[in-house]
């Protein structure tokens, strides 16, 4: 399977953000997308993801087989808002999402065991603190099976173990032959990723 960006180029509002992007990731390749704040890491992901139309070039998903026919169905997007219900608690917001998108891979108990919170699992997702909201839509990467994790600064707020807890399952995920494109400014623990700078600079 191959992830291909060929020359892509986004906007907002009508006002053109990047141009120019190309990358090609296989399986257990992860991309490092960095730049400064506004370069358009978030909507390269939003496009890469299906979310929002490409002013120009491609993306596309190769060798998924009529499994995975391209990005939109072969990819988790974990974005800065979760995606949660706040009145649901921890456990119906994990099952809601797992019936949702089909292919089950771990339990909502097993994804609240690998990011250490098993404990809020009955809690309203709106009571939990900012890094506690992140590692349960982490745990939602968990819930049901997805080649593509494209993930928009995914350890903002987390402390320093949930970052190394979170790492873990990243480079589990590369070694079982996934793909990750991330966004952020902080380094994420994955030797080896490719790196793109947004607002200058290419892949790498
Ligand atoms: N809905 C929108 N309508 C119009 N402009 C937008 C919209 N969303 C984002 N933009 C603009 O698009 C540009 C790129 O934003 P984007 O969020 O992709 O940047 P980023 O690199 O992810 O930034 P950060 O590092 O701050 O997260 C910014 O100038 C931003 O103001």
């Amino acid at each position: 399977m191959r992830l291909v960006a060929d020359n892509l180029a986004g906007d907002r509002g009508g006002e053109p953000v990047f141009d120019g992007v190309s990358f090609a990731l296989s399986n257990g390749e992860c991309l490092i997308v960095t730049g400064e704040n506004g370069s358009g890491k978030s909507t390269l992901l939003r496009i890469v993801a299906g979310l929002l139309p490409a002013s120009g070039g491609s993306v596309k998903l190769e060798g998924g087989g009529e499994e995975w026919p391209d990005v939109m169905s072969a990819c988790h997007h974990l974005g800065d808002r979760n995606a949660m219900k706040p009145a649901l608690t921890v456990t119906e917001n994990l099952k809601f999402r797992q019936d949702f998108l089909g292919r089950p891979f771990l339990s909502a108990e097993e994804a609240l065991e690998e990011v250490a919170l098993p404990s809020v699992a009955s809690l309203p997702f709106g009571y939990l603190s900012t890094g506690q909201r992140r590692r349960v839509a982490i745990a939602g990467l968990l819930v049901a099976f997805r080649p593509v994790w494209l993930l928009d600064e995914p350890t903002a707020g987390l402390d320093l173990g949930s970052e190394r807890r979170f790492a873990a399952l990243m480079r589990a995920h590369l070694e079982d032959g996934g793909i990750i494109v991330a966004a952020t400014h902080v380094p994420l623990g994955i030797e080896g990723a490719k790196e793109l700078v947004m607002g200058g600079g290419g892949s790498k």
